[in-house]
């Protein structure tokens, strides 16, 4: 049994996950912070390259396969755009980070994206794909969706995911496994409500392959 949860940090390239990750890190210094694209640098799972989106394709099963250890041991802070490739059961949180398309627009520019990988990446975000994703890969009670507007933002979500990282621990560590009471308390502590923060949107295929090597 893992002493510490492991969170997915995930959403639309740009919409902050990274910058979520590393403020996180520092808020809880006994995780780890996985970066799944430096991780498939790292590995060497790069199978191949998209030309037209300017991206790399990773090696799904095999970063499973050489994640896995990592899972088991608890305490992974995860950042990557793909969510649902991971176990579920060695995934205690999914974050789905999301951002107006204004204001996205704006980031994915600065960044130097164009053409397809922009335009791709613009239309995942309107249309929720990420978020369609976790969902469908996860129990909904784990699902989170936070807005990433602004630097506000970061900071209560951060500290918003600190509690919840809290109360998971008195939740599994607790020799009857965690009371119902503790259990609302913990998904108070993160999910409730986030709902209502979302965009209107459709839906649409996923984008599993885009951003990796300009970051
Ligand atoms: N909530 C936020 N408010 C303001 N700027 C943000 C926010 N989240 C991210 N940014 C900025 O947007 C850019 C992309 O953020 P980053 O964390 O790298 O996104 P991702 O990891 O999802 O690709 C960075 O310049 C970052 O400073």
């Amino acid at each position: 049994m893992r002493s510490l949860p492991n969170i997915i940090v995930t959403g639309t390239p740009g919409t902050g996950k990274s910058t979520h990750c590393k403020r996180l890190a520092e808020l809880l210094p006994e995780y780890t912070y996985l970066s799944i694209n430096q991780f498939i640098t790292d590995n060497k799972l790069q199978d191949g390259r998209d030309e037209e989106r300017n991206s790399v394709i990773a090696n799904e099963d095999k970063l499973v396969e050489l994640i896995r250890p990592d899972l088991k041991k608890g305490g992974r802070i995860i950042d990557w755009h793909v969510c649902d490739i991971f176990p579920e059961s060695l995934i205690d949180l999914v974050v789905v980070m999301r951002t107006d398309t204004t204001r996205l627009y704006d980031r994915l520019k600065e960044r130097g994206y164009t053409g397809t990988k922009f335009d791709d990446n613009m239309d995942s975000e309107i249309m929720e794909v990420i978020l369609t994703d976790a969902r469908e890969a996860y129990a909904p009670e784990i699902v989170i969706e936070l807005q990433s507007n602004s630097v506000e933002n970061v900071v209560a979500n951060s500290a918003r995911i600190v509690e919840w990282a809290k109360q998971w621990v008195i939740d599994n560590t607790r020799e009857d496994g965690g009371s119902e009471e503790s259990e609302s308390e913990s998904e108070s502590g993160s999910g409730s409500g986030s709902e209502s923060e979302s965009e209107g949107s459709e839906e649409e295929e996923d984008d599993e392959e885009d951003e990796e090597d300009d970051e």
